[in-house]
């Protein structure tokens, strides 16, 4: 089934096809597909690299694999799947992390093209700036359910995938998931960090502790006093859902305002015999004495888990059926008394396992649209190589595969391809060693690979090893830095430069965010200036995040539409601070804002040009937050 080109493209359109380079990054749903094209297509020099091997769960849609393939490296064997349908391409296959800094400039700088076809925001960047650093043009790509985009990146051409702020994964303050859900969704996340609290490393304790009446009323947590009482089901039961409650219920002041107050269980719920539940079907919703007996269930078999667990430390996992349960019940159980609608079992795993199912024709649309931008990047028409945006629901043209009107032209303050990049970082510098700061604000935050920073022209870290600067360990106080200072860090693998200003600030309180990242001054002190008239009421700094497991990147709501031409709006509700603020406690961000800076200038600037364009204003405001 080789690729028949001729008379299809022009001779020289022909010869750009089979000569030109073709990076593909990420051979899964989309990278399989985006494969199988470019070779049908006629694209005959492709490199491919994955870092994964075939899993069960992905041959429904990554029809380059078979059972056979489970266990083997994806590019291998996308590669020997494709040259089936056309022996005569030339494909290299790597197994292994396009972050490797052996895929650096020179492994890039081989390819006329490269398409992004991955599914996290750390790789994305980071081909990004490779592509931005060598001035190769990126197709980027992602789906999620029945949604996905295509965009085209070139540097000083195009918007770059870290122009725009990007929507964060849902997050929801900490607060509430202790003391005042509102919605199932609260009471799921409790439920997992419940888990984590009795069987596992506990990442929020959401259970009170206990004292123990040994004689000595010694104070224990809730793990070690589960421990004590052997995970007796029905003390469990009583402590979660009555006792917690009830001091809960003790501190007056929590449930003020519009906030619902639980209401105590029945005494006879805790008596009452167990039912059978194991007949209800997951797409229904068990009755509350159901739950109960459920929960008494699980905490046994959990424990027996446990019981042969070598570290003593089970981790939650949705496809485990009692670790499921566990969730199930516990959180419907909270509901019930917070006054909330229980779910059923399958809507509660969509939830707590945040899965967002893959279409494979979204997959296979998108795909589609990728070879498309690629042949018109080819001819160098990179004015035509607007962003494609494949939508769940019809526009009011009827159309699911829409297009922005304009190529968006790159963002001047975006502070990876425009060149006068300076941020302001505001952190607390006696709470912060060198070594956090290098690993959770340059590598996680800023996304960098192997970074060295000088201050004030003094070098503090250095991705040389055998430079000893011995000052991982220090504070940033100690290291010399001062409010003020000025770092300059460059990535030299990234070939990707950034100046950042230092504003030291005081944590004042455990709940204060560790730092925060401000696109420059000016917005810092607006920032403080907002801090001080309204100081927050909610309990916004004690927010946790959703997990994104399973997210492809693409737009939340695509509601563009050709006449939405400059919608690069963001969501109202983000456009408010763009800041970053993070627990660098945690291994995981405690309250993620957007970064970078769009004044709100320039993003009422945009609503006007979107007003012009467009004939739905509304819908156009609503798009665009990736
Ligand atoms: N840093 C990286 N280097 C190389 N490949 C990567 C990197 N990060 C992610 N990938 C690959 O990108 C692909 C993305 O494909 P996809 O979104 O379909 O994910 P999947 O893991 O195949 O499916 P699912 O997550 O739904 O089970 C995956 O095959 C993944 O291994
Ligand atoms: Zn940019």
């Amino acid at each position: 089934m080789a690729a028949a080109i001729a008379g299809v493209f022009q001779p020289e359109m022909q010869n750009l096809i089979k000569e030109s380079k073709v990076l593909l990054v990420g051979a899964g749903g989309i990278g399989c597909e985006v494969l199988k094209n470019l070779v049908l297509t006629g694209f005959s020099e492709l490199e491919i690299i994955d870092l994964d091997t075939i899993e069960v769960s992905n041959l429904n849609r990554q029809f380059l694999f078979n059972k056979e393939s489970v266990g083997k490296a994806k590019s291998h064997v996308a590669k020997t799947s494709v040259l089936k349908f056309n022996p005569n391409v030339n494909i290299t296959s790597h197994l292994g992390d396009i972050m490797d800094t052996k895929y650096g400039v020179a492994f890039f700088n081989k390819f006329k093209l490269v398409i992004n076809a991955l599914d996290n925001k750390k790789a994305r960047s980071h081909v990004n700036r490779m592509c931005l650093s060598c001035d190769i043009p990126l197709i980027e790509s992602g789906t999620m359910g029945y949604s996905g985009q295509v965009e085209f990146i070139k540097k000083g051409v195009s918007l770059c995938y870290e122009c725009l702020p990007k929507s964060e994964p849902k997050s929801y303050p900490m607060c509430t998931i202790r003391n005042t859900p509102k919605e199932p969704i609260h009471c799921i996340v409790w439920a997992k960090f419940l888990f984590g609290q009795l069987f596992g490393e506990s990442d929020e304790d959401v259970s009170v502790d206990q004292t123990v009446y040994d004689g000595t009323e010694t104070k224990v947590s809730a793990r070690q006093w589960a421990e004590i009482i052997e995970y007796d089901p029905k003390k469990l039961l009583e402590k979660i859902f009555y006792d917690d409650i009830k001091y809960l219920l003790s501190m007056e002041s929590m449930y003020t305002g519009k906030k619902v107050k639980p209401v105590l269980l029945e005494p006879s719920f805790f008596e009452t015999e167990v039912v059978e539940y194991r007949h209800v079907l997951d797409s229904e919703v068990l009755t509350l004495e159901q739950c109960k007996s459920m929960f008494l269930d699980c905490i046994v078999s959990i424990k027996q888990k446990l019981d042969i667990c070598q570290n003593k430390s089970l981790v939650w996992d949705k496809d485990d059926d009692d670790f499921m349960n566990f969730v199930v019940s516990s959180s419907n159980i909270r509901s019930a008394i917070f006054n909330i609608p229980l779910k059923s079992h399958f809507d509660i795993k969509s939830l707590a396992g945040n899965i967002i199912p893959a279409i494979a024709t979204a997959n296979a649309i998108i795909a589609g649209q990728i070879v498309i931008h690629a042949l018109r990047i080819l001819s160098g028409k990179y004015e035509r190589c607007q962003s494609v945006f494949l939508r769940e629901l019809p526009n009011h043209k009827g159309q699911i595969l829409v297009k922005d009107k304009f190529l968006q032209k790159p963002n001047p303050k975006c502070m990876v391809c425009s060149t006068d990049g300076e941020i302001v970082l505001s952190i607390d510098i006696n709470n912060i060693t060198v070594k956090q700061f290098e690993e959770l604000i340059l590598k996680k935050k800023l996304n960098m690979v192997a970074p060295d920073v000088l201050v004030d022209g003094r070098m503090i870290i250095s991705s040389d090893e055998d430079d000893e600067l011995d000052l991982y360990e220090k504070t940033l106080a100690e290291a010399g830095v001062n409010h003020g200072s000025r770092f300059s860090v460059d990535d030299y693998f990234q070939n990707y430069s950034i100046k950042i200003m230092l504003q030291h600030k005081e944590k004042a309180q455990e709940e204060d965010p560790d730092f925060e990242i401000f696109g420059n001054l000016e917005e810092l002190n607006t920032a403080e200036k907002n801090n001080e008239a309204e100081p927050e009421e909610n309990d916004e700094d004690c927010l946790i995040e959703k997990d994104e497991s399973c997210v492809e990147r693409v737009d939340d709501d695509l509601s563009t539409s050709d006449e939405q031409a400059h919608d690069m709006v963001t969501d109202k509700k983000q456009e408010d601070d763009s800041v970053i603020k993070e627990d660098m406690m945690d291994s995981d961000p405690e309250v993620i804002k957007v970064d970078q800076e769009i004044s709100n200038e320039e993003i009422l600037a945009m609503k006007r040009k979107a007003d012009e364009a467009s004939e739905d204003i509304n819908e156009a405001k609503k798009s665009r937050v990736d």
